[in-house]
C-alpha cells in the first residue's frame, strides 16, 4: 500500500492567481526584450526559455528580441578591436558590423532558439533583414547636443511584420536580432546595428502588442541611480519624459524604447530583472508585479491624482 500526504492548497492558490491574468493576456502579443547582461548563465537561460515557453501555451503570442552587448563586446576583445559607445549605442565600423551581425545572428539567436526548441518546434529565428521586417537608415548619436558619426548604427525607418504575424498566427516563437537592412538606395546591400532596446519597441508598436517588457540586469527603473534604492514601480509616459534628460548608458535607449512603445499604441512596458529566475511569469501572471511599469498617460477625465509610485528594494549601489 502507498500512501500520499497532501499538502496541494499552496499550489493550487498560486495557479487560481493566475486566472483573472491568464483571462486578460489570452490571445496577446508580449514582446519580450532579452538583455545581454540578463543572460548570465544557463539556468537563467532555460528559465527564460521555460517562461516564454509557458506564455505560448497559455495562449499569449510571445515574440524575443535579444540583445547580446556584452557578447559582442567579448568577441571584439578577441579579435584585438576595441568597444566604445557613444550616447549608449556601440560605435560600429564595418569591420565591427560583421562580428555584430556573427555574435547576434550566429550565436545569442541560435542559443536561445536551440534552448526553447528543446520544447518542441517552436522557435524560428530572423533577423531585422529578414522579409524586410526592419528597414533602417544611418543614425547619428547625439553628444553634447551634436551629431557624431558612430559608423553603421542604424535608426528604424519602416517595420514589416508580416512574417512576424505570420508565425505567430502558426503558433511558432520568433526570436529576432537586431539588425536591419538599409533602406537607403545608394547603399541597398547594406545593413545596420540596432540597439536591441530600440528594435524591441519598434516591433512592439509595430505589433500593436499589449506588452513590452525588457529583461535587464537591475530591479527596474532606479530613481536616483547609482545612489538610491528606490525602484520606480509605475510611471506615466509624461513622467517619463521628464525623467529621460538625467538617464544615463544602457537605460537611456531601454527608457526611450519604454516611451516610444506606450506612445504608439503599446499598453505598457516594464523593465524587470532578468536576474531573478521566471520573472516573465511573475510579472504577467501574479499580483505584486515587479520591476517598473511605463503607461500612456491617462486620458484627461480620468487623470489619477498623485506623483510617481514607488517600491524600496534592497540592492542598488
Ligand atoms: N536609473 C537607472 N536605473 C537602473 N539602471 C540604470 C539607470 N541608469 C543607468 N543604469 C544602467 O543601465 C544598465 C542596463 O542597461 P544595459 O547595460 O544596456 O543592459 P542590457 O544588456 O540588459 O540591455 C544597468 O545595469 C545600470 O548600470
Ligand atoms: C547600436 C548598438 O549599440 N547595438 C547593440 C546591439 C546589441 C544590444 O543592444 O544588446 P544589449 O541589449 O545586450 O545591450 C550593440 O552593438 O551592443
Amino acid at each position: 500500500m502507498t500512501t500520499r500526504k497532501h499538502n496541494a492548497l499552496p499550489k493550487a492558490r498560486t495557479l487560481i492567481e493566475a486566472l483573472p491574468w491568464l483571462t486578460r493576456h489570452h490571445g496577446k502579443t508580449v514582446v519580450i526584450k532579452f538583455g545581454g547582461n540578463a543572460m548570465i548563465d544557463d539556468a537563467l537561460k532555460r528559465a527564460f526559455a521555460q517562461d516564454v515557453v509557458f506564455l505560448r501555451h497559455a495562449g499569449l503570442r510571445p515574440v524575443v528580441v535579444h540583445g547580446g552587448g556584452p557578447q559582442i563586446s567579448a568577441q571584439l576583445e578577441l579579435l584585438g578591436l576595441e568597444s566604445e559607445f557613444k550616447g549608449g549605442l556601440r560605435v560600429t565600423t564595418p569591420e565591427a558590423m560583421n562580428v555584430v551581425r556573427m555574435v547576434l545572428a550566429g550565436q545569442v539567436q541560435r542559443e536561445l532558439v536551440g534552448l526553447l526548441n528543446e520544447h518542441g518546434p517552436l522557435a524560428v529565428g530572423m533577423t531585422g533583414e529578414d522579409a524586410r521586417l526592419m528597414s533602417a537608415t544611418k543614425h547619428y548619436a547625439q553628444v553634447d547636443g551634436a551629431p557624431v558619426d558612430i559608423g553603421r548604427v542604424g535608426e528604424i525607418t519602416a517595420i514589416d511584420s508580416g512574417a512576424v504575424q505570420a508565425l505567430l498566427d502558426d503558433g511558432r516563437i520568433p526570436v529576432i536580432s537586431s539588425i536591419a537592412r538599409s533602406s537607403d538606395e545608394e547603399d541597398a546591400s547594406g545593413v545596420f546595428n540596432v540597439n536591441a532596446d530600440t528594435a524591441a519597441s519598434a516591433l512592439a508598436a509595430a505589433l500593436g502588442a499589449e506588452t513590452l517588457m525588457v529583461l535587464t540586469d537591475v530591479e527596474g527603473l532606479y530613481e536616483d541611480w547609482p545612489h538610491s534604492d528606490e525602484v520606480i514601480s509605475r510611471l506615466t509616459a509624461s513622467q517619463l519624459e521628464k525623467l529621460l534628460p538625467d538617464l544615463a548608458s544602457g537605460m537611456v535607449p531601454k527608457m526611450q524604447g519604454c516611451l516610444y512603445a506606450v506612445r504608439n499604441g503599446v499598453r505598457n512596458a516594464r523593465v524587470i530583472d532578468g536576474r531573478v529566475q521566471h520573472s516573465i511569469l511573475l510579472e504577467i501572471f501574479t499580483d505584486e508585479g515587479i520591476g517598473t511599469m511605463v503607461v500612456p498617460d491617462p486620458e484627461p477625465a480620468t487623470a489619477p491624482r498623485g506623483g510617481i509610485a514607488h517600491h524600496t528594494t534592497q540592492g542598488a549601489a
